[in-house]
């Protein structure tokens, strides 16, 4: 019996099965549950734009609808202006039908939207167009709103989801609401919190609407990343008790990617690291990094006494898909040391796929791109439904996976999920992937499992670009995010 965890989040089938079971075991009407999801939601309006005098609600013709007719009844009774625009004629019957009633009664007007005419003077304009129904891209009435209530120039909440927004996937079909806020009830959707929905939800805050918890039952399957560190070290910790990183990487004339990777391992705490690169790349590597232990490896027979003193490697940053790269990649492949794999090295998975052993531990940290080649599918279908990709791609190669991109997600082979709620748009920068991956090795090669170390690695790195973008999104570098990352390795969160 666990109440919504403040970081589960959950399918609409999972929150359809907690609102049927709010109604049919605890015996709260639907109706009741429709008034408490108007009553928060108008409190936090009142709470963010407390000078609004007039709003405007746009409801839809279902549930999410009767949820804004309550709101707007809610605002008339506090001595607002508050005017309803209706998609559809009145529902027959039912929860939404009643609340329209209810609204008409009290004497706000309730006008039809003809598609065209203007949209209604307010301070604030509410959406409770679609909610976890919406089950198509909004038709061409709805979408004209939607896009005329985007380009008003006016604050926006949206009631449980943002018109337009898959709920479970994060994907938007059509056009989608862009909000101030959404305010969403009894449980956090999935949908909220991953693919495009950092553009459209606002801020979300969650409305539990004072359901006990008995409701909540079944465990989710998928959580909102918590800000996290590692543990102190113990005062007697030496270079050896942190794991040494072997990071293979960084073919002709791409020296930067695999220093990158590199210099995260060090600045991610392991004791040591190595780095197995084409010869033309040390001078380069030595200069800029004294402390990475730089080798020429012109093949696999040179990578082995590398291989014997690494306890994790890192393979794939400007790996490149050559004859040199493709055989050190091999070896790699067939140590049973710990291993993340970026980059070229998920392509070459993708041109050669294998499953791993799961007692290995394995993390690959593909992008969109790479994930749409290691699945065999294009990169619409890994966006349509990201938490299906990412699950695909755990299972598919028994490793731990993450999917990068807006709301990284990680996936293990048994289904969990985790969400990452940090990161900016500053981050889809050359280098920031080989800053991870660095970074989960190091973690790795301090004893943190693959699950760990992947979650860990994925919230510290997105929080680090969040420090860093403190100065501005445009022109963030993937080596700005190396000082707030030591800060927040340490827990000395800058
Ligand atoms: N169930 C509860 O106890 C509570 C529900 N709440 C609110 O209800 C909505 C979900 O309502 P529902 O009626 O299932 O669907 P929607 O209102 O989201 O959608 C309306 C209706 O519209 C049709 N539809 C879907 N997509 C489209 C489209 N693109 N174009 C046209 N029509 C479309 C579809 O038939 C839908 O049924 C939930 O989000 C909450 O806001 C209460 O708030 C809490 C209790
Ligand atoms: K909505």
């Amino acid at each position: 019996m666990t109440a919504p965890h403040r970081h589960a989040l959950y399918t609409v089938a999972q929150v359809r099965a907690l609102d049927r079971r709010a109604i049919d075991v605890l015996g709260i009407p639907g109706y009741e549950l429709m008034r408490r999801a108007a009553a928060a939601a108008f409190a936090s309006l009142r709470r963010h734009w407390p000078q609004a005098q007039r709003i405007a609600v746009y409801c839809g013709p279902g549930n999410n609808g009767g949820d804004g007719y309550l709101l707007a009844l809610l605002a008339h009774e506090a001595g607002l202006a508050a005017d309803v625009l209706a998609l559809a004629e009145a529902a027959g019957e039912g929860d939404a039908a009643r609340a329209r009633t209810a609204c008409e009664q009290a004497g706000v007007p309730v006008r039809r939207w003809d598609g065209t005419s203007p949209l209604l003077e307010a301070d604030v304009h509410v959406d409770a167009l679609y909610g976890t129904g919406l089950n198509r891209p909004p038709q061409p009435a709805a979408a004209a709103l939607i896009e005329r209530l985007n380009s008003g120039g006016k604050p926006i909440l949206a009631l449980d989801v943002p018109s337009g927004l898959n709920a479970d996937t994060g994907h938007c079909p059509g056009v989608a609401i862009r909000a101030s806020l959404t305010v969403s009830f009894i449980a956090a959707k999935r949908g909220l919190h991953t693919g495009q929905a950092s553009a459209h939800t606002g801020r979300v805050e969650l409305a539990t609407l004072g359901l006990p918890e008995s409701l909540w039952q079944e465990a989710p399957d998928a959580y909102l990343l918590e800000a996290a560190v590692l543990p102190p070290r113990p005062r007697d910790a030496h270079k050896g008790r942190n794991g040494h990183v072997l990071a293979i990487g960084g073919d002709h004339g791409t020296a930067g990617a695999i220093r990158l990777c590199g210099e995260a391992a060090l600045r991610g705490g392991a004791g040591l690291v190595s780095v197995a690169t084409q010869a033309e790349q040390l001078v380069a590597l030595n200069a800029a990094r004294p402390e990475l232990m730089a080798h020429a490896v012109d093949g696999p027979q040179a990578l082995e006494p590398l291989l014997e003193r690494a306890t994790v490697l890192a393979v794939g940053p400007g790996l490149g898909r050559g004859a040199w790269g493709h055989a050190l990649w091999l070896t790699a492949l067939d140590s049973a040391l710990a291993l993340v794999l970026d980059a070229d090295g998920l392509n070459l998975l993708a041109a050669e796929p294998r499953r791993f052993d799961p007692a290995r531990q394995v993390v690959i940290t593909p992008h969109p791109g790479e994930a749409a080649r290691l699945l065999g599918c294009s990169v619409d279908d890994v966006e349509r439904d990201r938490f299906a990709a990412v699950r695909g791609l755990a299972q598919r190669f028994g490793t731990l996976a993450v999917l990068k991109g807006a709301g990284s997600l990680i996936a293990d082979a048994d289904g969990r999920l985790d969400v990452c709620p940090w990161g900016n748009p500053g981050m889809a920068s050359g280098g920031m992937g080989d800053l991870l991956t660095g970074l989960v090795a190091a973690l790795l090669a301090q004893g943190c499992s693959a699950r760990d170390a992947a979650r860990l690695g994925v919230g510290l790195h997105a929080r680090a670009g969040d420090l860093a973008a403190r100065d501005g999104e445009r022109g963030l570098l993937a080596s700005d995010l190396l000082a707030p990352l030591r800060s927040l390795l340490n827990g000395l969160d800058a």
